[in-house]
């Protein structure tokens, strides 16, 4: 029945009434006809070309595709045009159905094939093939009721995928303090029930080594843990993703690439702010972010910064990343810090006396890698020189090196306590509510040098700042750059303590 013959289908009735007797290769020839002369004879050869017509029955016209991405694509991105062609062709309330007989590589079952109606609504935009119409988009009057799911077929199983997740990367072993509960708590969250909830995406940020790939990982592994095969995850790196996507280009098979992430129920992305300046790259993942989010898929990603800071991504997907749920990972506080180097060493059955971990958590305060590196250091020192019991002279002298190496990334808390020496003024002053003249003016200073001289988003810089919100931030940076301007002897003060914290960090 798939093979069609195009002179030997049903008549339609409308051509009946009409005295035509049309087939429905001859309905579909004409529609042919008319999307030609409307759309790029590129797009037209490669998308509608291939297609069968198969059965025409009253106003519905039954047409052949090779695959689910192509019924999606095209209904993603000619649905107005096939639309309205069928409807000039039959009358109003024509209307297409799609018979998927599924491509050879992507079979599952020989006489596979699965039918899916035209939507009944047209998606809010349209991207390509019409009167320059925008990209494809989901604004929050878009309903989604209509086209809920349109794309799950029933009976296709699916691939089994390696996650590419590292098991070691749990819950369990991620300490919780104020610097990420609000991320954690959503993270697990997520895993419990993973698309079906207000986190999608799940937009997780902050500066190196403060976690997040260990909190992402946690959630695709307590999936796997919990659900089995049921949801399939894939974790992946954006430079993997884009080395891929390269790769899929070179070799013609972006198509399959597209497919591939489509069919993924959890996908976790890293460190995405290299998608920066890539467009081609940001395009096709628009289109997967769209696909996977519509369909009620998680997406997880993150990123050394904020969205809305980062470099060279198209405005469309900065706003798709805060759809859901964006937080931010800080540095851990001094309890949480001395918890984790109390369970790193626990796991690696060594126990130091407190006063090191006092030590090393007030050394090591820019990143948990780092915490992690000095425990690391000392059990291999112990090791390696047969040492049973490490005290605290001898855990300084191991450490001399590697505090200097950290030192370099300057702390937020250190530009502030560096700033208020300067000005004498107790530190704790600046993260208050005080508006006392020289208070406002130290604590500008340093949000300035946190700026400038940090990684830090401004989200963070106002919350070690007592809470403050962002555009507070931004009114210090822009205070002090002004009176920099008009100022020399304010330009001197902002330099010296600036030659302070470099000095510091050297
Ligand atoms: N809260 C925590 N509890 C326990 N271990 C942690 C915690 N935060 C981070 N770590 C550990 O610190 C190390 C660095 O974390 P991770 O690689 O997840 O950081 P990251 O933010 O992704 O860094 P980068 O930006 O460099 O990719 C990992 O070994 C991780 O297990």
């Amino acid at each position: 029945m798939l093979e069609t013959d195009y002179k030997t289908g049903q008549k339609s009735e409308l051509a009946k009434a009409n005295n035509e007797e049309l087939t429905a290769g001859e309905v579909w020839g004409r529609c042919l006809e008319i999307i030609r002369d409307n759309i790029n004879h590129q797009k037209y050869k490669s998308w509608f070309q291939p297609i069968k017509p198969v059965a025409l029955d009253g106003k519905t016209l039954t047409i052949q595709v090779p695959s689910q991405f192509w019924y999606e694509w095209l209904e993603e991105h000619y649905y107005n045009i096939m639309r309205s062609t069928i409807a000039r062709i039959l009358g109003e309330g024509a209307r297409f159905e799609y018979s998927i007989v599924l491509e050879k590589a992507e079979q599952d079952n020989d006489d596979l094939a699965v039918r899916m109606p035209q939507r009944s609504s047209p998606p809010a935009q349209e991207s390509e093939g019409q009167t320059g119409n925008p990209a494809y988009g989901f604004d929050s009057s878009y309903s989604t009721e209509a086209i809920q799911n349109p794309f799950v077929i029933p009976g296709i199983r699916k691939h089994k995928i390696d996650p590419n997740l590292n098991e070691n990367y749990v819950f369990s072993q991620f300490i919780e303090g104020d610097c990420n509960r609000l991320a954690r708590s959503a993270a697990i969250a997520i895993a419990e029930n993973p698309g079906k909830n207000s986190f999608n995406p799940f937009f997780v940020y902050g500066g190196v080594g403060l976690g997040k790939t260990h909190l992402i990982q946690s959630i695709g592994n307590k999936i796997r843990q919990d659900f089995g095969d049921e949801f399939s995850v894939l974790y992946i790196s954006s430079d993997q993703f884009t080395n891929e996507f390269v790769h899929a280009i070179r070799n013609n098979r972006a198509r399959e690439f597209s497919m591939f992430y489509r069919n993924i129920d959890v996908l976790i992305i890293d460190d995405i702010q290299f998608f920066s300046g890539k467009e081609k790259t940001q395009e096709e993942f628009f289109h997967i972010f769209n696909a996977l989010h519509q369909d009620g898929k998680q997406i997880i990603m993150t990123s050394d910064r904020a969205p809305k800071d980062i470099q060279d991504i198209e405005e469309r997907l900065i706003s798709r990343f805060n759809w859901g749920l964006s937080t931010d990972l800080q540095m851990p506080d001094y309890e949480t810090r001395y918890a984790i180097l109390e369970k790193k060493s626990l796991e690696n059955g060594i126990e130091f006396e407190g006063e090191i971990f006092e030590f090393i958590a007030h050394n090591f305060k820019s990143s948990v890698r780092d915490l992690q590196g000095a425990i690391i250091k000392l059990l291999a020192t112990a090791s390696l020189q047969k040492i049973d019991n490490i005290d605290l002279t001898m855990a300084k002298r191991i450490l001399k090196d590697l505090i200097k190496e950290t030192k370099k990334h300057i702390s937020i808390e250190d530009i502030q306590k560096m700033v208020c020496d300067y000005f004498g003024i107790d530190p704790n002053k600046v993260r208050e509510k005080t508006r006392k003249q020289e208070i406002v003016e130290a604590r500008q200073i340093a949000m300035y040098l946190s700026k400038t001289m940090t990684k830090s988003s401004l989200k963070t810089i106002g919350l070690q700042f007592g809470g403050r919100d962002h555009s507070t931030v931004i009114h210090a940076i822009n205070a002090v750059e002004d009176r920099q301007e008009t100022s020399p002897k304010f330009r001197q003060v902002v330099k010296d303590i600036r030659q302070r914290v470099e000095l510091a960090i050297m």
